[in-house]
């Protein structure tokens, strides 16, 4: 059996040679001649699967490693008989833990505090769920706005119109263009239009959830919005002078942690096992490596702040300064930086894996309201 998979899939080796030859090959430019004589072809969003590359293939199970499908013809492979499989949830922390820790460097930029603010989530899925504990938990009060969710019988949600009050608005759905609930430009120029001064705007589901031209527009007409961009329409060429407007911004790697690829490579593992009949032979847990633990030393790093303990494990604005350096480049260069910098994305653990050392106790460091606040983020043997 041949197994063709992204090359961008930690580990996708180690868990899927023992089905046969394993062959990696970079997503985005994936043909119909690479995958031809493959039985299993493993994705990630790079890829488009459709009816153009597998057709005349001996594809029998595609899997993507990702909580997105929108990059997946899944009616088509529905029709054909193509067993498929995704990974909903397996970096819905590591988004979790980018957007927290975005809020906390634009309070710590701007000199506010975040607690006390309204934050609104527009979709409460697998990621908008855990952001409003993890908000809560941050001393926000949450809205949640989720159409699908209230046709369904969820009760407690919001409008648009309420999302729109908000002191931050955190997009959250997937890119839906047609049906009762589109998302596509759910974040339009009416809407924009209607932020309150001084509102954070975050999207980290699809680029195309906001209208960006809409959005570059209302940038250059007020100077109060703080805008955090990981999602861009146009991937991987976005717009330098949209992407040079806004507070923070990301090639897309809001889900890049280890535990949350990890985790997506081992779903499928489990899906393609249940597919060919056969019983997993690894654990997950098995699967990390010594190298990849985050020990953070807690009497040399000296904390007085949560933030300080977040930016060791990581920062998000070292993300923000690299994906600035590719952007003064040609077309086809800052393209290639984009998955460059996505394929070469350092090793971040989630913050609830991240292990703290320290010969006292925290507390004798720590005053309890930051002590707090770690623990809000999932960080461990706090107290
Ligand atoms: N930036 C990244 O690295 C990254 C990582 C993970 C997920 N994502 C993206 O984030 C998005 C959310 O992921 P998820 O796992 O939470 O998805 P999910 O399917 O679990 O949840 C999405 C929620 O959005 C709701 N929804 C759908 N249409 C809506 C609309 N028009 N208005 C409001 N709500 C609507 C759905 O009812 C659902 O509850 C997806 O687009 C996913 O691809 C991005
Ligand atoms: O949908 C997802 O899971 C995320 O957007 C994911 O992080 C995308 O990563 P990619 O597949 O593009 O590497």
């Amino acid at each position: 059996m041949k197994i063709l998979v992204d090359e961008n899939m930690p580990l996708a080796r180690e868990l899927f040679a023992g089905f046969g030859e394993v062959v990696a090959r970079p997503g985005r430019g994936l043909a119909a001649d690479d995958v031809r004589d493959a039985d299993v072809l493993l994705v990630r969003s790079v890829t488009r699967v459709d009816e153009a590359l597998l057709a005349g293939s001996r594809v029998r199970f595609v899997g993507t490693a990702t909580i997105g499908t929108d990059h997946v013809d899944l009616d088509w492979l529905r029709a054909q008989g193509i067993a498929f499989a995704s990974a909903p949830g397996c970096n819905a922390m590591s988004v979790v833990d980018y957007v927290a820790s975005a809020l906390l460097e634009l309070a710590d930029r701007h000199g506010f505090a975040l607690a006390g603010k309204r934050a609104g989530i527009v979709g409460l899925g697998n990621v908008g769920s855990r952001l409003q504990r993890r908000l809560r938990a941050m001393g926000l009060d949450v809205l949640a706005c989720d159409p699908p969710l209230a046709d369904a019988g969820c009760t407690g949600l919001v409008d648009m119109d309420a999302i729109a009050g908000c002191d931050i608005v955190s997009f959250h759905t997937p890119l839906v263009r047609d049906g009762a609930h589109p998302s596509f430009h759910l974040g339009d120029a009416v809407f924009l239009a209607r932020l309150k001064p001084g509102a954070i705007l975050l999207n980290t589901s699809r680029g195309a959830v906001v209208d960006n031209v809409a959005l570059l527009a209302a940038l250059e007409r007020r100077d109060d919005l703080h805008v955090v961009l990981d999602v861009w329409e146009g991937e991987p060429l976005v717009d330098r002078r949209l992407a040079a407007r806004v507070a923070l911004a990301t090639p897309h790697i809001a889900g890049y942690s280890y535990d949350g690829k990890l985790r997506g490579t081992w779903m499928l593992y489990e899906a393609l096992c249940a597919f060919l009949g056969q019983p997993p032979t690894m654990t997950l847990a098995s699967l990390v490596p010594e190298s990849a633990r985050c020990v953070l030393d807690v009497a040399r790093l000296a904390p007085r702040r949560a933030l300080d303990l977040m930016r060791a494990a990581w920062r998000i604005t070292d993300d923000d300064d690299a994906f600035r350096a590719t952007l003064d480049a040609d077309d086809d260069t800052r393209a290639a930086a984009f998955d460059r910098l996505r394929k070469q994305y350092p090793l971040r653990r989630e913050f609830a894996t991240v292990e703290l050392v320290h010969d006292e106790s925290l507390a004798a460091r720590l005053p309890a309201d930051e002590r707090a606040m770690l623990r809000a983020q999932g960080f461990a043997c706090v107290d």
